[in-house]
């Protein structure tokens, strides 16, 4: 059976945009029309109603971008399912934000880029069809969870992997972002191409650009040699811009600028080099009171969540702890090559209790430290809770600058030792020692112990 082709009406006041935009959308497998005055809008809408519609917001009769903001009502009201992206120019994205909030779908700013403008369609018309029967992706394989709201996520996930939309993640601390961006990655087309995790938490205001964008030989007093940056190590894969709300504002405009223009200079080199990346972006920070707030832009906020996923944390779906904790299990039967490690039901029970605020990431810790520790295969609820530090896996780390490593070395053994009264099998095996290891570091660093 022969599919129609999906239609897309394109409203642009400019002759030559408009033809530009039909070749390539017939190229690109659709129908589409055209309609260059304000006034005959409705009339188009009523007799072929189109799957998305390309909605220009500089109409030159007026300057202002009201008679676009006019025309997306319309467009809202008389077609609430039809997807619509607004073409703008650089210097009015605040006028796109406007039109975001009144229920546009994205903003592609003129001149646009063809095969992002295509990808873009492509995702929203996608994301108005039914399920497509394909088989399910195999980066997922590893996301273990049967919870409802957990899996619509999944779900989106999935459908998006295909297409280069750009994905925000949000999600509390531990809750498995990154895991879900990789699987994005390795099940979308671009799966033989670089994944490449930047955490924009790490990276201070001064080195933003060197890292993102690279460098070249003299560029500044540190750079003696040309360095490649983030986005040209990405090109042709993705990049997952993690801990996104812990950006400052001089380095959100640099992205923006980069995100919306899908180019960048080196430092140093006047020559703009291109990034074909998908980008996927996390945070466990309330972006949306940020954007409120004015510590994050609304422009960027925007640019970066196309398709918008947010995984709930642990203590919302209890019913996958036992799911997750035999998995990990699992895990370690083979990394610790303990093939009769079993849970008992109490134990089980005892896990689905706790309310994790590390999330998922704790509870790998917890079973992994229990399993580590315990010499029977058979592991108690008394097990894992004399190793269970709630809340110890999310934030106990001190301020970079507060400790040496060093420090930071000893602190940890006088803690297992303390908590382990001084056993030192135990201690050994708690901080991945041997026991003659551990025994040198007493001495070195005058722990006292009993031999
Ligand atoms: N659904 C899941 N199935 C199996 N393992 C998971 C799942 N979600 C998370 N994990 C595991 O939990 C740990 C934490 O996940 P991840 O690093 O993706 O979290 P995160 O939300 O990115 O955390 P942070 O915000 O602190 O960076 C990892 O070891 C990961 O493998």
């Amino acid at each position: 059976m022969k599919t129609q082709p999906r239609h897309i009406l394109i409203v642009d006041d400019d002759p030559a945009v408009c033809a530009s935009l039909k070749l390539l959308l017939r190229r690109g497998g659709y129908s589409a029309s055209v309609v260059q005055r304000p006034s005959e809008v409705a009339g188009a809408v009523a007799t072929t109603p189109p799957d998305l519609v390309l909605l220009d917001m500089n109409f030159s009769i007026d300057t202002s971008g009201r008679q676009g903001l006019k025309l997306l009502q319309l467009l809202r009201d008389s077609l609430p399912g039809a997807p619509v992206i607004l073409l703008t120019a650089w210097a009015t994205v605040q006028l796109a934000v406007e039109g975001m909030k009144m229920g546009a779908s994205d903003f592609i700013a003129k001149p646009w880029d063809n095969k992002s403008l295509l990808s873009t369609i492509q995702t929203l018309i996608g994301l108005n069809e039914p399920a497509p029967n394909a088989p399910k992706a195999t980066g997922f394989d590893q996301i273990v969870g049967q919870d409802s709201a957990f899996l619509a996520t999944l779900e989106v996930a999935r459908r998006v992997s295909q297409t280069d939309a750009s994905v925000l993640i949000l999600g509390e601390s531990g809750t498995g972002k990154e895991v879900l961006a990789e699987a994005i990655h390795y099940s979308s087309q671009r799966q033989g191409a670089p994944f490449v995790r930047v955490n924009l938490g790490g990276i201070s205001q001064s080195l933003f650009e060197s890292e993102m964008f690279g460098h070249k030989k003299g560029a500044f007093t540190d750079a003696v040699a040309d360095r490649e940056g983030r986005f040209a190590k990405a090109d042709g894969g993705t990049i997952f811009l993690d801990e996104i709300g812990d950006l400052g504002l001089p380095s959100q405009v640099k992205l923006l600028r980069v995100l919306q223009e899908k180019t960048f200079e080196p430092l140093g080199s006047s020559q703009p080099l291109r990034s074909d990346c998908r980008v996927i972006s996390a945070t466990n920070k309330n972006l949306s009171q940020m954007v409120a707030e004015g510590s994050f832009r609304e422009d960027l906020y925007y640019r970066i969540n196309l398709i918008k996923l947010t995984l709930p944390p642990l203590r919302e779906r209890p019913g996958d702890i036992p799911l997750l904790a035999n998995h990990f299990l699992e895990v370690f039967r083979n990394v610790y090559n303990r093939p009769g490690l079993q849970l008992t039901r109490g134990a089980v029970a005892w896990l689905r209790s706790q309310p994790f605020p590390g999330n998922i990431r704790e509870l790998r810790n917890l079973i992994e430290r229990t399993v580590l520790v315990s010499p029977e295969d058979e592991l108690q609820a008394q097990d894992f809770e004399r190793h269970h530090q709630p809340g110890g896996d999310k934030g106990a780390w001190p301020q970079v600058g507060a400790l040496s490593l060093e420090e930071m070395e000893i602190a940890m053994i006088q803690r297992a030792m303390k908590f382990y009264d001084g056993h030192i099998t135990n201690v050994a095996a708690a901080l991945g020692l041997t026991r003659s290891a551990l025994y040198r570091r007493l001495q070195k660093y005058g722990i006292d112990y009993e031999p």
